[in-house]
């Protein structure tokens, strides 16, 4: 079996820009595997929802191929879109409708649908079945946005930014609930979240999208084995460590150094050696997925 069919999600050189406007990225190249969590991080505007419209084939790419079960998306055919579950921003439809209503309205659609799995999560909301979702706070519509999606029974789930609204536990709530589905089911997810920490404890690979590029795709758990944030006590000036691309983001408050490197701590010490700086109180801090984020990307 070669790599590609083994793919749910294929994307290859994709290159976008609005009109004639800046280009978003270029040469956008990612897979993503049957049965995997991804999570595409990025600062505001890089590209993430772009990169789903594209996928969803609202957007026409100016370059590049996107295949989602091996059809190209161009020319999906019905059946493999019926495979495929996508919110956009927590966005309900028909919010006329109760929440006992839209759980019907939807199940028409589906084959597959699973209604204990929508209420499920509805039962979790302190709402009556009989409220009309427009009456309904942010949060709590981007909850039934969220059961509506996970009734849906589809292979592919792909969630722009599903926190939106969401208080901490049900966002915990949420995220527990997804993985336990997904991995129950080899279901496949491909997610965006402004809220790094929720998705350290569900996503398994991470793609780190910086302007006009990707700056790392990985499994997570490898990430944070192998990224790390450093400190150290210096008189040094920050400059020093720019020229060295060992040393990712340095940044300096009064006498303390901070840093991040994929390197190992002796390729550390042997680079500060080689600058003439003391590595004596150098410190390796512990790593949330966040901190990687925004190791990777800088602090703005
Ligand atoms: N319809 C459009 N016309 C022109 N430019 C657009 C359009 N939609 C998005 N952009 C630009 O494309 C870039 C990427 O936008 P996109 O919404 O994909 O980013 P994002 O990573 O999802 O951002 P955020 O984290 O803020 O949701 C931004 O600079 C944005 O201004």
């Amino acid at each position: 079996m070669n790599h590609d069919s083994e793919s749910v999600i294929s994307v290859k050189n994709l290159t976008q820009r609005y009109g004639t406007g800046r280009i978003i990225y270029s040469d956008l190249s990612f897979e993503v595997p049957k049965g995997r969590i991804l999570g595409l991080l990025g600062k505001n505007g890089t590209g993430k929802t772009t990169t789903i419209n594209i996928l969803m084939g609202y957007l026409r790419p100016q370059k590049g191929e996107c295949r989602i079960f091996g059809e190209k998306i161009t020319e999906m055919s019905p059946a493999t879109r019926a495979r495929i579950a996508l919110l956009i921003e927590g966005h309900v439809q028909y919010a006329f409708m109760t929440i006992e209503q839209i759980e019907r309205f939807y199940s028409r659609f589906y084959p597959k649908w699973n209604r204990d799995a929508y209420y499920e999560l509805m039962n979790k909301l302190h709402v009556s079945p009989g409220q009309k979702i427009s009456s309904m706070s942010c949060g709590q519509r981007s909850q039934v946005a969220l059961g509506l999606i996970l009734a849906q029974n589809a292979d592919l789930l792909v969630l722009d930014d599903f926190s939106l609204g969401l208080d901490p536990g049900y966002r915990r709530l949420f995220t527990d609930y997804l993985r336990e589905f997904a991995k129950a089911e080899e279901k496949t997810v491909f997610m965006t979240s402004h809220i790094i920490q929720d998705l350290e404890r569900l996503i398994d690979d991470c793609i780190i999208l910086d302007y006009g590029k990707i700056l790392t795709q990985m499994p997570v758990d490898e990430l944070l084995r192998d990224f790390c944030r450093y400190t150290l006590q210096t008189y040094m000036p920050v400059e020093k460590f720019l020229a060295d691309s060992l040393f990712v983001n340095p940044g300096k408050i009064k006498d303390e150094l901070e840093f991040y490197t994929f390197k190992p701590i002796d390729e550390v010490r042997a680079a500060l050696g080689s600058l003439g700086v003391d590595s004596g109180s150098l410190v390796r801090q512990d790593m949330s997925l966040e901190d990687a984020f925004i190791g990777l990307t800088g602090k703005y």
